[in-house]
């Protein structure tokens, strides 16, 4: 008889991107480790069954993570698959991420409703709706084309195609990440990419970048990681992060960023960073641009800390203690 395997489970959500996104990373260990076994344990989150609540009304920021971090302490799940952009900057005290997989495209895109002719945000005309939930992209709508009206438009990227087709639906188009729609061969949907350059939107920290969170004195997972892991990614990841974190502003930042590697002068690669932060109604911005050396876990840290400290010289920590203001007076 052979001898069995070794067997590595691996948690995740079980949405269907989820559980596309965590088949990547089986494949990718199964080539790099054909000497172990690789299984899935898909779980339902609470952030899965909460589709009814605004996002930005959730104080809770783990509502994807904190159960599947229960089956990890338990040991369950030896690790778990996330979408690095819904992954909290805190994490328990026992968990860290591991290294991380090339990035899908980190852009937001515009989707059109179905049987509408707009080819760009900019031909989208004064008073449409536009669909997201996001108040990254709502403030940055409002800066930047503040002819539009956003609403709320909730749920997993089917359901939201969905209500954006549906022939009442209040929508023109709705704004969403690439990553997801090119993951679910959904390419097709995808009218326009946008960038700080063709439509001044910027991204959300992690987006299009798989999380993967193991235990933290975990070496040996660690280690089988480091074989599927890519080193630009992880650091542009953990430095975007770090930024987030030095803001403190979770998930329901107005932040935007763009990360790029640029090829320096003497040979080397620089981490070029822009990012935004943007008060709800559009009327207040922070914006900077910073190129760093970034080659490590502690260089990537220190330089999201760094583009922190800019965003705050140009105003960023206002705009942001506005919005805890705000948030504390509902
Ligand atoms: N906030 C939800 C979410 N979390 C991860 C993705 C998919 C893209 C990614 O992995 O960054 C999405 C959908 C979206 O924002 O359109």
């Amino acid at each position: 008889m052979a001898p069995t395997k070794k067997t590595f489970t691996i948690g995740t959500r079980s949405s269907k991107l989820a559980l596309l996104q965590t088949d990547l990373v089986q494949a990718a260990l199964r080539q790099a480790h054909p000497d172990y076994e690789f299984k899935i344990l898909s779980k339902e989150t609470a952030g899965d069954l909460n589709t009814k609540i605004a996002l930005r009304d959730f104080n809770a920021k783990n509502l994807w993570t904190e159960e599947l971090e229960e089956l990890m302490i338990a040991g369950k799940v030896d690790f778990i698959v996330h979408s690095l952009k819904d992954v909290p900057t805190l994490l328990p005290d026992t968990c860290t991420l591991g290294p991380m997989m090339p990035r899908e495209d980190n852009r937001d895109v515009l989707v059109v409703k179905q049987g509408l002719p707009y080819k760009s945000l900019a031909e989208i005309p004064a008073g449409s709706v536009v669909g997201t939930s996001s108040i990254r992209r709502t403030a940055q709508l409002a800066r930047k084309y503040p002819h539009l009206k956003v609403q709320d438009i909730r749920g997993n990227i089917g359901t939201r195609l969905a209500k954006l087709d549906a022939e009442d639906s209040p929508y023109a188009c709705a704004i969403l990440a690439a990553a997801g729609l090119l993951r679910l061969e959904l390419a097709d949907r995808i009218t326009q990419y946008l960038d700080s350059k063709n439509a001044g939107m910027l991204y959300a920290v992690g987006q299009g970048a798989l999380g993967i969170e193991i235990r933290k004195e975990d070496t040996d997972i660690k280690e089988m990681l480091d074989q599927i892991g890519h080193q630009e990614t992880t650091f542009s990841c953990l430095a975007e992060r770090s930024l987030l974190r030095t803001l403190e502003g979770g998930c329901s930042a107005p932040l935007g960023v763009e990360s790029e590697w640029i090829q320096s002068s003497e040979g080397s690669k620089k981490l070029r960073m822009r990012s935004v932060v943007v008060s709800v109604d559009g009327t207040k911005c922070a914006e900077v641009e910073v190129d760093g050396d970034v080659d490590s876990t502690e260089s990537a840290e220190a330089f999201g800390i760094k583009v922190a400290e800019a965003l705050v010289a140009e105003g960023a920590g206002e705009i942001l203690e506005e919005i805890q203001r705000n948030k504390q007076a509902k």
